[in-house]
């Protein structure tokens, strides 16, 4: 079997429902992806699992992870653990949630609605891509009144399309935009553009099919290249500026704006002065830029300079739930993941999403077991430190 540390990501095997991928039960996130692996077709698993140009930043997400080492605490009584907490007011089970990946439904037919019905379910906060393969509406539905749920904006060029999506997802109860800032033009996936990437034929961009053209059509020809990248090429916004957070909070009513893909101090402490409500660390999942730090690294520079002024989340690596209780101890208040979603998806729809959820969230209960924690606010700073910090002492 691969060093999940050092596996190489992808290429993938084109043998969708391989008899090797029959019965076999996953025991762990890299598990899940090895699994999806064997399930899916070489441009959808691809697209999935890769990052931009070599993908250092990819494996430093989960590497940093494993450099940092935790410090338990001992006899804390730890027979009752209560994942339970909040963001922007709203009560969630767990700190875990989900981040918006894209077209979902090459993952799994049912797609973004299993995914929303898996998240109702274990009463997780469910963030929906502009790029679902479902419309936001009809995603809403299935994850039911009670589901917690924000929708992220990719600001199209057309600002009509794009006022249209904040009003519909208002409409539709979301009650936060997750507004993606690192994305003005697509990073460099190279294993895409080998592929040539392009949504299935059968699929649309669930959210535009009144836009129709190629807004709905989606990336159905990319000609030489990755169909992703000229999609955003013709039709995403690279102008966009603070000028345009502020015209977002002047319509998106009652929603509340978190920008995510903040990945320093300064842009931290610019999204304060600008009044924004939450600030989503990330790298995009390392499929942007290259050779960025990870993400947890730089949770401990955004904390100091948001110092409390407003709440701070983080995604990228993470797969296993000490990493999120690292997170939750550097400052975070919630963590969001991305592609551990859509290996449960591939796995078995909803049934895997709900999986892969309570999988992380057993997890958590048994790292805030060991460190000696009750609840989420005691996982605390000085429970996590650097491993260099041991040596340096010899
Ligand atoms: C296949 C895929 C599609 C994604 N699509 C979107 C998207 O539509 N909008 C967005 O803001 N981020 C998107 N992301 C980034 C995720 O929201 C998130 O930042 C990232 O996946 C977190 O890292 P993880 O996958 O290691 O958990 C996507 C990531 C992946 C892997
Ligand atoms: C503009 C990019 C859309 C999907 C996405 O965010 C991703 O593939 O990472």
């Amino acid at each position: 079997m691969n060093d999940p540390m050092t596996a190489p990501v992808g290429p993938a095997q084109d043998t969708s429902k391989a008899p090797e991928a029959a019965g076999w039960e996953p025991v762990n996130v890299r598990e899940f992806e090895r699994h999806a692996q064997l399930m899916l077709s070489k441009n959808a698993f691809d697209y999935y699992a890769s990052g931009a140009n070599d993908m250092v930043t990819l494996r430093e997400n989960r590497a940093a992870f494993n450099r940092l080492r935790l410090r338990p605490r001992i006899l804390r009584d730890v027979s009752m653990v209560d994942t339970s907490t909040s963001v922007l007011g709203q009560k969630i089970s767990s700190p875990i949630c989900i981040a918006p990946t894209a077209m979902q439904r090459m993952a799994h037919d049912s797609g973004e609605c299993a995914t929303a019905g898996a998240a109702a379910k274990a009463g997780a906060l469910m963030t929906l891509s502009s790029w679902s393969t479902t419309s936001l509406e009809d995603v809403a539905k299935a994850g039911g009144p009670g589901g917690a749920r924000w929708f992220q904006l990719y600001v199209y060029k057309d600002r009509k399309i794009t006022e249209q999506l904040v009003k519909r997802a208002l409409a539709a109860g979301y009650t936060a935009l997750a507004v993606t800032v690192d994305t003005p033009v697509l990073g460099r996936r190279e294993a895409d553009m080998r592929n040539r990437f392009k949504l299935p034929e059968h699929l649309t961009m669930g959210n535009f099919v009144s836009a129709g053209g190629a807004h709905a059509s989606g990336t159905k020809d990319g000609g030489n290249d990755s169909g992703l990248a000229a999609y955003v090429a013709s039709l995403i916004d690279r102008t966009l500026d603070w000028n345009d957070i502020k015209w977002l909070r002047t319509i998106c009513g009652s929603m509340k704006i978190v920008v995510k893909g903040v990945m320093t101090a300064e842009d931290a402490a610019e999204s304060v002065r600008q009044g924004v409500d939450g600030i989503w660390v990330s790298n995009h999942g390392a499929r942007q830029l290259d050779t960025t730090p990870a993400t947890i690294e730089v949770l401990p520079e955004v904390v100091a300079a948001v110092s409390g002024r407003c709440e701070i989340y983080l995604d990228g690596g993470i797969c296993r739930g000490t990493d999120v209780f690292k997170a939750l101890a550097l400052g975070a208040k919630a963590v969001f993941i991305g592609r551990p979603v859509l290996w449960g998806l591939a796995h078995s729809g909803e049934e895997g999403v709900s999986k892969v959820l309570k999988l992380l969230h057993d997890e958590l209960v048994m790292a805030l077991q060991l460190t000696g924690c009750t609840r989420v606010s005691s996982a605390s700073r000085s429970m996590v430190t650097h491993q260099t910090s041991y040596y340096s002492k010899l």
